[in-house]
């Protein structure tokens, strides 16, 4: 019961997307607590206010009606008393005020684009509109010469008789115009009572792909926190009612929230009280893990404690371990408030970035906590990441997420769930753990290793439609063949997934690169050609000094 409650709890507050740039917020918060409760309200707001900014706009312009001016009414024979108004009234009488010029996503998209740059807005852009004609077949001939009007093209024209009782054709127009002509035009034809509707079609309006972050540095933008666990939030939180943990939670928060790419991580003075349980969590792992963790795993633990940066006594600094992951895998670290959203969090690990929280669980519950902390993330997730073939496999998830539909997030993020955060794995016919979550959680770990959970066989297809919480242990988890063949599995399924544009990191600029053009391509063939030469080159080398 509890736990359903407090699903519930945290359903009202959770935030399901997004880059917060997309979104329109701004970037970074004052208060992790009031930002969490301001930002489910201002979900529901911005969409409706961006849309009320976007048609005031719109309606500022003091556009006239070019179709009406240009083309003369529609039906002008009948109704030449009417033709001033003809703009202004519906088919029933009624005014059409500028509050039924519903501006759709597509439409707003467009705007933006077009209000990016004086370029922008001249940009050739491709269209397709969908027009319900009221009258006749004669409309067209006013739509063409009004696409003309606007320097349009039109590159398909299709109409069909209507389904709907008082529209009696529908068409499909497909134009190129510059941006701004675009805009003019739907607006135009929508203040004609000629049309019972006119919409622009999403599939056609932008050349563009979606926004999401081109560069680490536009993860400043990002960083959306999840409002799940809080402390102050969520009565079964260990820190509910410890007001000192609270505050220091709230200060530890604030670097996160001032952090920006290329800063290097600020410090923190660790309590003796957080040390302490630092030390309580790191010598049971270090107890279990030679029996029950992953070859991968034991291997980079090792490392790290070989560089002084895994040592029972403190918290190692988030600094040390993102220079250390750097030489290791290129990975680096920024510090994050909270639990991120899953898309926020994927799209960073495209750029080879993880975010890292920096607070330290509840002394009170060393072994399991309901949200990561800096033990999950120190324990569980650094020492695979300093592994080359993870570290890329996880850049690969990351690529996969940008730009992904929400639904393809959710698997993408269940599939996480799984294997990096949940996942077992044998090793000669042995049970081994390699998720994070299990081990950074002792008592989690025992319960999977356990006879108490269901055990079944990694299949991402249907693994990534496996409901979850994650506020208990978990009753399911996956078990794959091998280390290696969680990999493998995970990643042959990321590449059937749907999204209609390849990306590409350029590990030298840190961008991501939408591979959209054949010169784009052309570059990448001349320096992958290049690469090979040098990697031949190689090879004879070697092979000559065989026979030296
Ligand atoms: C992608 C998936 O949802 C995953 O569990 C993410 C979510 N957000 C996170 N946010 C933080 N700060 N740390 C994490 O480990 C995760 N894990
Ligand atoms: N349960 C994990 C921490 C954690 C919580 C929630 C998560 O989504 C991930 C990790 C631990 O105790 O170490
Ligand atoms: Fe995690």
């Amino acid at each position: 019961m509890a736990v359903a409650a407090a699903q519930k709890n945290r359903e009202m507050f959770a935030i399901k997307k997004s880059y917060s740039i997309e979104n329109g917020y701004p970037s970074r918060r004052r208060s992790l607590v009031d930002d969490a409760r301001f930002e489910t309200l201002v979900v529901k707001q911005t969409k409706q206010s961006v849309l009320e900014e976007a048609r005031a706009r719109a309606n500022d312009s003091g556009l006239e009606s070019d179709f009406i001016q240009d083309t003369a009414p529609f039906g002008e024979d009948q109704h030449d008393e009417n033709k001033n108004v003809q703009s202004e009234a519906d088919a029933d009488g009624t005014i059409k005020s500028d509050e039924d010029y519903t501006l759709t996503e597509e439409e707003i998209i467009l705007q933006n684009a077009a209000g990016e740059s004086a370029e922008a807005e001249k940009a050739i852009q491709k269209a397709a509109l969908l027009l319900r004609m009221r009258e006749g077949m004669g409309t067209l001939s006013r739509i063409l010469k009004v696409i003309d009007n606007y320097k349009g093209c039109v590159e398909h024209l299709e109409t069909r008789p209507s389904q709907e009782a008082g529209i009696q054709f529908d068409a499909l127009v497909k134009v190129s115009m510059s941006r701004s002509n675009l805009l003019q035009l739907i607006r135009s034809l929508r203040q004609s009572t000629s049309f019972a509707g006119v919409s622009l079609l999403s599939d056609n309006i932008s050349n563009k792909t979606p926004w999401f972050p081109r560069h680490a540095s536009d993860l400043d933008s990002c960083n959306h926190l999840m409002t799940k666990f809080e402390p102050e939030l969520d009565m079964n939180h260990p820190g509910f009612a410890d007001k000192q943990y609270r505050e220091r939670r709230k200060e530890i928060a604030e670097i996160a929230f001032g952090y920006k790419y290329g800063d290097p991580i600020p410090s923190i003075v660790y309590l003796e009280t957080e040390n302490s349980t630092w030390q309580r969590v790191f010598n049971t792992v270090l107890e279990l893990m030679p029996k029950h963790a992953c070859r991968e795993y034991k291997a980079a633990f090792g490392k790290l404690q070989a560089a002084d940066i895994f040592v029972p006594h403190r918290i190692p600094q988030l600094e040390d371990v993102s220079n250390f992951l750097r030489k290791h895998t290129g990975f680096t670290l920024r510090p994050a408030a909270g639990l991120l959203t899953a898309r926020d969090f994927l799209a960073s690990l495209a750029f080879r970035v993880f975010q890292s929280t920096q607070y330290v669980r509840h002394a009170n519950s060393p072994f399991h906590t309901p949200e990561p902390d800096c033990i999950h993330e120190l324990l569980g997730h650094i020492p695979l990441l300093a592994d080359p073939s993870f570290a890329q496999f996880s850049q690969e998830i990351g690529l996969a997420s940008l730009g992904a539909s929400d639904s393809e997030i959710e698997k993408l993020s269940t599939v996480y769930w799984f294997t990096v955060e949940f996942g077992l794995c044998k090793e000669n016919q042995q049970l081994k753990a390699y998720g994070a979550a299990l081990l950074s959680s002792i008592g989690e770990l025992l319960h999977a290793l356990s006879d108490k959970p269901e055990l079944r066989p990694f299949e991402p297809a249907s693994t990534s439609l496996q409901p979850y919480q994650d506020q208990e242990y978990q009753p399911i988890y996956y078990v794959a063949e091998s280390f290696e063949d969680a990999k493998d599995k995970f990643r042959r399924w990321v590449s059937t997934m749907s999204r209609p544009f390849e990306v590409r990191f350029n590990p030298h600029t840190e961008r991501v690169e939408v591979l959209d053009s054949v010169e784009k391509l052309e570059t990448l063939i001349w320096q992958l050609n290049t690469e090979m030469l040098h990697l031949t080159n190689a090879v004879n080398k070697l092979r000559g000094s065989q026979f030296e």
